[in-house]
């Protein structure tokens, strides 16, 4: 049987940052890629997967698309979690993409066909203060963004989330994780200013997001999405850690601004609440933590249910893999919000040759059977894994806090 998986490898390689890549050969010498990457933890999915899950591969059919998912998923008898749902994936993902090459079609088109023409996409701008922001805002606009995340350092903190260093931004910057601190008020006061000026220096049509990234309590984020409203932003991601989905009701209670939540979810249970409440606007859980596509399709329309959007994490730690199989899912997804968009070096385009671009603020797939993606394994061996952790961060008094 020409779909018969006849290998399956796990490619670690790391061209300015670590990835995890799966890849499984068809006995027509079709193959198909998936990613694993989970940063901070890579070698927990690299090895579940080596150890684990290839020994499964060998032998079955790759056209079983569906069967494969539920068996890896009820067969993993501990079911979901982000090493799981993570190696899940990347078997999804690369059995999609051979679908596609066996079809001569791009996933889009198996999927359901073209929604729209490109994936509106968000960049990523950030500053030391507000004014080194707001210049960085102006940047991505005159690159042609339409949407633009905005993010500033906090006075008297040191390396507050979102603000690049001098060689760009890549969070897992250290073996162990790196030690910053955390000041609630002072991040409560400085955040409306931002938004204030970039409305006052770009004006009321781009698209402003901001990411709490999980460090205010459900009061906190409630204070900050109200003084945030007078500015529209497209959406508040992250205002509060979302493992108590019922928290968001407060936030809810006290503003309209729009709320995005959902990538450290790794499958539906870990947001049907919010969802089903409204609790929320944009779910955020991406292909390569949520299980791949087939349990993002069954996401996607529980979602489009109760009228929220789709809202991809897409940062760097995600590999072009991943880009590639979000945004065919971003092109047919009939709720389509918006996609996250950081470029990646020039070392990790060379080893992951893609097809998708970028134009007028919007990325575009081609139609390369499959998912658009491939892997130059030589060039990918030239790059061993360095360990790398992500930050913590801990309150002034040294209480541990959420990074
Ligand atoms: O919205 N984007 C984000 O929050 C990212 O920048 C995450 O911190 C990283 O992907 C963690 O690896
Ligand atoms: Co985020």
């Amino acid at each position: 049987n020409d779909r018969e998986i006849v290998d399956a490898k796990v490619i670690v390689t790391c061209p300015g940052r670590n990835f995890v890549t799966l890849k499984i050969t068809t006995r027509s010498g079709v193959y198909g890629l998936g990613d694993a990457t989970l940063n901070g933890r890579e070698l927990a999915v690299a090895s579940y997967l080596q150890d684990h899950v290839v020994p499964n591969l060998i032998g079955r059919d790759a056209g079983r698309i569906e069967d494969m998912w539920q068996f890896l998923y009820r067969g993993a008898y501990w079911r979901r979690g982000p090493v799981t749902m993570s190696a899940i994936a990347a078997v999804d993902v690369a059995l999609w993409d051979i679908l596609g090459k066996m079809a001569g079609m791009p996933v889009y088109q198996l999927l359901g066909g073209r929604s729209r023409e490109g994936a509106l996409v968000y960049g990523h701008a950030n500053g030391r203060d507000i004014a080194e922001a707001s210049d960085a805002v102006g940047r991505f606009i005159e690159q042609g963004f339409l949407a633009v995340r905005a993010q500033c350092g906090v006075p008297g903190i040191k390396k507050a989330y979102g603000v690049s260093n001098a060689k760009g931004y890549e969070p897992a910057e250290s073996e162990l994780p790196l030690e910053t601190t955390w000041n609630t008020p002072r991040y409560l006061d400085v955040v409306p200013k931002l938004f204030e000026q970039l409305r006052a220096d770009h004006g009321p049509d781009v698209e402003l997001l901001h990411d709490v990234h999980h460090r205010l309590s459900p009061i906190e984020a409630a204070r900050l999405a109200k003084s945030l409203e007078p500015y529209r932003l497209f959406w508040l991601e992250d205002a509060t850690p979302a493992e108590n989905q019922k928290s968001f009701e407060l936030i809810r209670k006290h503003s309209v601004t729009a709320l995005a939540v959902g990538e450290v979810f790794n499958s539906i249970w870990d947001c049907k609440h919010l969802i089903e409440n409204q609790l929320v606007d944009y779910i955020r859980t991406t292909i390569v933590h949520g299980g791949g596509i087939t349990h993002l399709r069954r996401l996607a329309d529980f979602a489009a249910l109760h009228q929220v959007r789709t809202g991809f994490h897409g940062a760097t730690d995600l590999s072009p893999v991943t880009m590639g199989a979000a945004l065919h899912f971003d092109t047919w997804v009939p709720n389509f919000g918006i996609q996250e968009y950081m470029f990646h070096t020039d070392e990790t385009d060379a080893v992951f040759p893609h097809d998708y671009v970028l134009r007028n603020g919007r990325l575009h797939v081609g139609d390369t059977p499959g998912i658009g993606v491939d892997i130059d394994e030589d060039l990918a061996a030239k790059y061993p894994y360095s360990p790398k952790q992500l930050p913590i961060a801990r309150l002034e008094d040294g209480s541990m806090w959420d990074w």
